[in-house]
Parts: structure tokens; C-alpha cells; sequence
């Protein structure tokens, strides 16, 4: 749990009951632009809750992690991206996409990598562009994806064949 063996207290941990969430995770180094911040680890499980990851486009692609990452909370304008799009597990990283510097708690877009959430959220990330309910990249516009960008592709194919009309998830 939060504060317990921390898994990477040299990048980051997670703190309880600050700010707006329950926990969060937050910044113990800065971070460049593009600096990688730690692996993406887990293991597969067919079941999605809230706390996996979908780590490609069928429903059973989902990852348990086995880090502090678990508890990084989303944002509608994140600093990270979680790249899952390479076929091979031991290249999936997180990347900063934004300078963070220490003490900011490090968040990701969750439609980037979720396509429909087992458990939708009304988000309280309080950015400029606020989306409001978060329930995965079913739910949105292809075209609002690929504007914003820093989604995974397997997650864009899915909103391309949603908007052709292929894919009922
Ligand atoms: C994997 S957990 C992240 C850690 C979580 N804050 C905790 O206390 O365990 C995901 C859950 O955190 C909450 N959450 C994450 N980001 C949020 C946001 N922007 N707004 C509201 N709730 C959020 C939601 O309940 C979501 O199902």
C-alpha cells in the first residue's frame, strides 16, 4: 500500500491523502521532456479492474502492475504517456511529456490506454480542458484522440473501426 515499500523512491512515490485523491503519485527527481521515468511491469490478467492497464486492443489485454505506477491518478492534460504500443513487454515505458519537477504528482490520459473503463469517473484533474466523465477512449471522438495525440495506436485503431462502424466492444 501507499507509503509501503516503495517500489522506485528514487523517481517517485505515492503519497496518501494530499490534494485531491485518496493517493497519488508524485515526482521525487525532475524530469525532462521525453525522459523516460520507469518500465511499465506487470502481469497479464483477463480480468480488467480499475487498478490494470490495457495493454492492447482485446478486452483480456490487461496489466496488472507490480509498481508504485499503480497509483498514478489520470489527467485530461497529463505529464506522462505510457507507450504499450511495441509488441515486446520489456519495451513498454512511461515518458515525461512535460518537465516535472519534484513534488508534482505524475498522471497520465487514461482513454490513452483504456478503452472502455470497468469503473468511469467524474475527474476532478481541475485542467483548463477538463473532458469531465472519464469511462475510456470508446466514449470519445477519434477525432479529439488525434488531436491531442500520446495515445497508443492499438487504442486509435479501435476509434478508427468504432467511427467505420467495425468494432463493437
Ligand atoms: C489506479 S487508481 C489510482 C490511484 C487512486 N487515486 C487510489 O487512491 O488508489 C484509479 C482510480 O483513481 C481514481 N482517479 C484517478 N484519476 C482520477 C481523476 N482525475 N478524477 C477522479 N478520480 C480519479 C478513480 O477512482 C480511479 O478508478
Amino acid at each position: 500500500m501507499s507509503g509501503q515499500n516503495p517500489t522506485h523512491p528514487d523517481l517517485f512515490v505515492s503519497v496518501a491523502g494530499t490534494g485531491e485523491f485518496s493517493i497519488s503519485l508524485r515526482a521525487t527527481k525532475r524530469f525532462e521532456i521525453n525522459e523516460i521515468l520507469a518500465a511499465v511491469t506487470g502481469s497479464r490478467q483477463a480480468e480488467r479492474t480499475y487498478q490494470t492497464v490495457q495493454c492492447g486492443p482485446a478486452q483480456e489485454d490487461n496489466l496488472q502492475l507490480d509498481s508504485d505506477l499503480v497509483y498514478a491518478n489520470h489527467s485530461c492534460e497529463p505529464n506522462t504517456f505510457w507507450d504499450l504500443t511495441s509488441h515486446g513487454i520489456s519495451e513498454w515505458h512511461v515518458r515525461a511529456v512535460k518537465t516535472i519537477e519534484v513534488g508534482d504528482e505524475i498522471t497520465f490520459f487514461y482513454p490513452s490506454t483504456e478503452w472502455d473503463m470497468e469503473q468511469p469517473f467524474n475527474c476532478r484533474c481541475r485542467t483548463a480542458s477538463c473532458l469531465g466523465h472519464i469511462a475510456g477512449a470508446k466514449h470519445l471522438a477519434s477525432s479529439k484522440l488525434e488531436n491531442r495525440g500520446g495515445i497508443n495506436t492499438w487504442i486509435m485503431r479501435l476509434s478508427e473501426e468504432k467511427d467505420e462502424g467495425r468494432v463493437e466492444q
